[in-house]
């Protein structure tokens, strides 16, 4: 099939993901600051969050989530996608139940226990970010992580009532690379945390990236991205709106349009032209347009693309065929800003390619898999007989004699 000269529809075998710009004048920065305060501990922090914020780090005790004067209706609605966030960790954390099995060497199995101490950075930025204070805290919450700390260089209302809301047992405003520092060696009266989760901009990752020997990261956040898989019969105007959505976040966000219909993929790319804003989108590349030859074609460019979010507005396409993305949205009800919001499952979601291996921010994020055994009586010979061979093998001599001294 043949696109027009002047269109910006694109055959999907051409099209390949920029890879991330590089950060090479922030990382040896950031390592430099992490060095410092390694070195000079709380009074490089301060000085840091003086440099860059103008203010002191400091503690703020957290009031019950509706006495922060918001509007009863923003109150309403944090409560309720709370609740539901809640609800979906509670669900993901009832199935994960510890387990044995016994045999004739005894009882082996392995059980989730929560990590005690996490951190949660809540960007400063232009807006209150609601969702996130939501979104990091409350998993934590239901894993059974025992102090959540939050972190926030942003002391806005609507943050503190969301961090109340979600949970929180301290909030220590303080941002960028000496708030994660904070976090991972301690800082005064905060004990150093076992995990570090949430987005930011580059300083944060790149201190995340930094401390990652000290601390447990979640996966790096960067840019937005959506893919849509469509057929001819998808619902233009909610789609559009959608990408034009998940392009906004940042201008290197990118909403995918895929399809193996050149009709439709024109008739989007006539809409999108008809706004002047939807069409700077699709000049500046933060909307692209994907011609594809068949469904396999769009399954296949899917699952090599792994995608943060993916909608599968294709009724012909089996869900089962998708293997690679943060989360997946089915059927064109399903908007990606439910997902960013309030529907249940977390926005923190693997980006640039990394859900072919990595999973979004969950339950599961802050709890470890321990694995338990106790050996019976039997079991002692049968191992033992086992092992020792082994053992000997390798010339470990005590490990031998640990198990023969238990065989007779
Ligand atoms: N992927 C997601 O789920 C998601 C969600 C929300 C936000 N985000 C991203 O989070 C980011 C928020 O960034 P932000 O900047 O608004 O807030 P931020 O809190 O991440 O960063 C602000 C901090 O950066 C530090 N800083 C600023 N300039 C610095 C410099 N020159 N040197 C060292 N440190 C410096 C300051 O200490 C400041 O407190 C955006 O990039 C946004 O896209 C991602
Ligand atoms: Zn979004």
């Amino acid at each position: 099939m043949q696109t027009k000269n002047d269109s910006q529809i694109t055959q999907c075998s051409q099209w390949q993901r920029e890879s991330s710009n590089s950060q090479s004048d922030v990382e040896p920065k950031v390592r430099q600051l992490l060095a410092e305060i390694a070195q000079q501990g709380d009074e490089k922090i301060e000085q840091l969050s003086q440099e860059f914020d103008g203010f002191s780090p400091q503690w703020i005790k957290l009031k019950p989530y509706d006495e922060y004067g918001l509007e009863a209706s923003l109150v309403d609605a944090i409560t309720s996608a709370g609740e539901r966030i809640e609800a979906f960790s509670q669900f993901q954390r009832d199935k994960l139940t510890d387990s044995t099995y016994l045999d004739d060497c005894g009882e082996f199995g392995f059980r989730y226990q929560a990590i005690e101490r996490i951190g949660a950075y809540i960007p400063g930025g232009r807006f209150p970010l609601i969702s996130t204070a939501l979104m990091t805290l409350i998993p934590a919450k239901l894993a059974g992580c025992q102090s959540r700390i939050a972190c926030s260089p942003s002391d806005h209302p609507a943050v503190l009532a969301a961090a109340s809301f979600a949970g929180a047992t301290g909030f220590l405003k303080i941002g960028g690379v000496q708030a994660i520092a904070a976090l991972a060696y301690g800082y005064k009266e905060l004990e150093p945390v076992q995990m570090v989760v949430g987005p930011g901009n580059q300083y944060v990752n790149a201190a995340k990236q930094g401390l990652s020997q000290q601390v447990q990261i979640d996966a790096a956040a960067g840019p937005s991205e959506l893919l849509i898989l469509a057929d001819a019969n998808i619902n233009q105007e909610w789609v559009i709106a959608d990408m034009a959505a998940q392009a906004e976040h940042d201008p290197q966000a990118q909403s995918l349009l895929i399809s193996d219909s050149l009709e439709l993929l024109e008739s989007v790319e006539m809409a999108l032209a008809a706004d002047d804003e939807l069409a700077k989108l699709l000049e500046d590349k933060q909307i692209i347009l994907l011609l594809a030859d068949s469904t396999a074609q769009m399954i296949e460019f899917s699952n090599r693309y792994a995608p943060e979010h993916l909608l599968l507005a294709d009724q012909r396409i089996n869900q089962d065929l998708l293997i690679n993305f943060g989360s997946l949205f089915i059927g064109e009800n399903s908007a990606v800003a439910y997902g960013d919001y309030c529907s249940g499952p977390n926005h923190t979601l693997p980006t640039m390619g990394t859900a072919n291996r990595s999973s979004g921010l969950s339950v599961l994020s802050f709890l470890k898999v321990q694995s338990v055994q106790a050996v019976s009586e039997i079991g002692r010979q049968k191992l033992s007989d086992i092992g020792q061979k082994i053992a000997e093998a390798e010339q470990l001599v005590w490990h031998q004699k640990s198990m023969t001294v238990r065989s007779s």
